[in-house]
């Protein structure tokens, strides 16, 4: 056998990605860091993401769907920024579309800048600006022998368009959901009043009815954002569990149904910013006091608002999330050209396939 030369020629002339697999709070969140090009003449990095939405947009559905991915996971692109102030511009990749901002694919994609030597990494704190689809976001990094122990966000700022609106779901009746922005836009319906508990062992129930709320709400409501009338309609769901007072913080659990359906592993740092106004917006959460969200799996976001502003006419609040990520593998994924599936595919059996054949 002759192992000086593996990869066949046909393969190393194609896509040939690097990834570096890593996971925070236990979602996945890899991160490209070789193999796709910088889309041309882009102003800003939400030019960049509708770029690769309609041109490109078959490298997402290679890397998440499988046999490459699968329904429990995202992908981040790093590439250059177009903020002159950002250190380094990424993109999110989620099963059903491109979002505007994450929380774990951001503490995801920090550990491995600078895990991976690609941002200097300087101890005790590291200082990063990532120029985002949603804006600028900054992060503190702890770090201690080359390892990020932390990143903590602070996210674009989020506001709620609706408390309490009433939604008629199909074998549900009514169900009053709240609806607000955390980089991407939330519905969140009070799990306990639901009838819903949070746990991992309910997962599929919390996907199931999760689901249908949400698609109800997708076909009733149409929030846009007043900054940018191209960021519009319901993307994910948030099962609010209940809070619990704690000296001067607040812990409470949360389940987010992230399309097409299946459970978010993390806290889910969009979603506890969509939490965190909401509960602002209803008095049950200071500005600076703690919100320790906690996943189905039990691992946590310490969050808090740490200022109020506006976007638009909407009363704002302006969020940061705390959380971890670690490094799980380093791959090269290539497609033959001959392969049946260049872009992957979807089984009933691990995924809502929705609208899908
Ligand atoms: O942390 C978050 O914001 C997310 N986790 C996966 C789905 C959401 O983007």
């Amino acid at each position: 056998m002759d192992f000086r030369n593996p990869l066949p020629q046909r393969l190393r002339d194609g896509l040939n990605l690097t990834i570096i697999t890593v996971h925070a709070a236990g979602e996945v969140g890899d991160v490209i860091i070789g193999g796709v090009s910088d889309p041309p003449n882009c102003k800003s990095m939400f030019e960049k993401m509708q770029h690769f939405w309609k041109y490109n947009d078959n490298i997402r559905n290679l890397i998440l769907q499988e046999p490459r991915g699968r329904a429990s996971m995202c992908t981040n692109l790093v590439l250059p920024p177009c903020d002159s102030r950002a250190d380094a511009g990424f993109l999110i990749m989620e099963s059903d579309e491109w979002v505007p901002m994450s929380g774990s694919n951001t503490i995801c994609t920090t550990t491995v800048l600078l895990e991976m030597g690609m941002i200097e990494m300087k101890e005790p704190t590291t200082k990063v600006s990532l120029d985002t689809a949603a804006g600028l976001v900054t992060v503190t990094a702890e770090c201690e022998g080359g390892k990020c122990k932390s990143v903590a966000f602070d996210n674009v700022p989020s506001f709620v368009w609706e408390l309490d609106c009433p939604i008629e779901v199909p074998g549900l009746g009514t169900v009053k959901v709240d609806v607000a922005w955390g980089g991407m836009i939330y519905v969140l319906v009070d799990a306990e009043s639901a009838g819903m508990e949070i746990s991992s062992v309910n997962g599929a129930n919390l996907v199931k009815v999760g689901e249908m709320i949400k698609r109800a709400a997708q076909a009733q409501i149409m929030p846009v954002h007043p900054e940018n009338a191209e960021i519009k309609g319901v993307s994910n769901f948030v099962w609010m569990g209940k809070p619990e007072v704690i000296g001067e913080e607040i812990r409470a659990y949360n389940a987010v149904v992230v399309s097409p359906g299946r459970l978010d592993r993390s806290p889910c740092g969009t979603g506890t910013c969509a939490r965190m106004t909401v509960m602002h917006a209803r008095g049950q959460l200071k500005v600076d006091q703690v919100l320790r969200h906690v996943s189905p799996i039990g691992t946590e976001f310490p969050s808090h608002i740490r200022g109020l502003t506006k976007v638009g006419k909407y009363d704002a609040v302006l969020p940061t999330v705390k959380g971890s990520a670690w490094i799980t593998g380093f791959k090269q994924v290539v497609l033959d050209p001959q392969d049946p599936f260049p872009e992957g595919f979807r089984v009933g059996d691990a995924w809502h396939l929705g609208d899908r054949k």
